[in-house]
Parts: C-alpha cells; sequence; structure tokens
C-alpha cells in the first residue's frame, strides 16, 4: 500500500530542491524532473506543494508525460476536513468541437446577413441613381 500524505504535509514540499505535486489526489515528487521539464520550471515551482491536477490537465499532457509521473509517484493524498476541494479539468474534448461547430455556424449566419444586406443596399443605390437621371 502506497504512503499517505495530508495536505499539509504535501504544502510543506514547495521548494525547488524539494518538490511535491498533488494531481488526480495522488502525490508526485518532482524534484528530479522539474530541471528537464519541457514546460519549464517556473510553472511547476507555481504548483509546488498544491494541487496541480487542473494546471496539468488544462495544458492536455500526453501520454508520455502521465508516463514520467508513473515514475515518480510516491503516494496518495490523505484529505481531511478544512483542505482545499478536488480540483478537476472539464471532460476533454467534448466540449471543444461543440463549440466550434456552434462558433462556424454563427459565421455562416453572419456571412448571409452581409451578402443579403449589401445586396439590399447596392439595390437601394441603384434605385436612387435611376430616379436621380428620370429628374434631370
Ligand atoms: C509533474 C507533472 C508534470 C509532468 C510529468 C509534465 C511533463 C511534461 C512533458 C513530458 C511535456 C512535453 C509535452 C508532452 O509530452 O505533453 C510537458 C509540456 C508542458 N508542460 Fe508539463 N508536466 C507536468 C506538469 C505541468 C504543469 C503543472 C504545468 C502547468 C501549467 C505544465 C505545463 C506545461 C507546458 C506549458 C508544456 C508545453 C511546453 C511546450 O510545448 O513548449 N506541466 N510537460
Amino acid at each position: 500500500m502506497s504512503k499517505q500524505f495530508t495536505y499539509a504535509e504535501v504544502q510543506a514540499h514547495s521548494a525547488k530542491k524539494d518538490l511535491y505535486v498533488v494531481i488526480h489526489d495522488k502525490i508526485y515528487d518532482v524534484t528530479s524532473f522539474i530541471d528537464e521539464h519541457p514546460g519549464g520550471e517556473e510553472v511547476l515551482l507555481d504548483v509546488g506543494g498544491q494541487d496541480a491536477t487542473e494546471a496539468f490537465e488544462d495544458v492536455g499532457h500526453s501520454d508520455e508525460a502521465r508516463e514520467i509521473l508513473d515514475g515518480i509517484l510516491i503516494g496518495e493524498l490523505k484529505r481531511v476536513p478544512g483542505d482545499p476541494k478536488p480540483k478537476s479539468a472539464p471532460p476533454s474534448g467534448a466540449a471543444a468541437p461543440t463549440s466550434a461547430a456552434a462558433n462556424s455556424g454563427g459565421m455562416g449566419f453572419g456571412l448571409y446577413a452581409v451578402l443579403i444586406l449589401g445586396g439590399a443596399a447596392a439595390f437601394g443605390a441603384y434605385k436612387y441613381l435611376q430616379l436621380q437621371e428620370v429628374n434631370v
């Protein structure tokens, strides 16, 4: 059985040379990895000693990144009353395509509106000029 850490214990490890993060309620010791992180050390220091679940998932890390996590796992989070709530990321992939489709639908409508209004304006101008000619 893996070692259990309370949130307060994890918070004590927030220095570059002694850095733990919480991702999905598991504790990872990122001390040895921080210099190799392709996303830089700053982002890891920002979440050091804290729940990094949202930050990690927001980036959309690859399977390779998740394998690295397996290698630096040191334990599990033991929640006690008063701890920050678990952080979670929205289900990956589900929202993006829907909103993209909605956007392109909106764009299509906008384009039709421009064409129709533009056509109407051109027709109006044409009629106006015709009237002017008659009056001369
Ligand atoms: C211990 C946890 C983490 C591991 C093992 C890890 C690992 C990696 C790996 C392997 C990559 C290369 C791209 C990929 O394979 O997905 C990467 C990229 C990146 N990571 Fe992390 N990461 C961790 C935490 C974080 C956190 C908390 C952030 C906060 C925002 C972050 C931000 C980034 C960014 C911005 C990139 C993209 C860099 C680029 O493409 O220029 N990572 N990470």
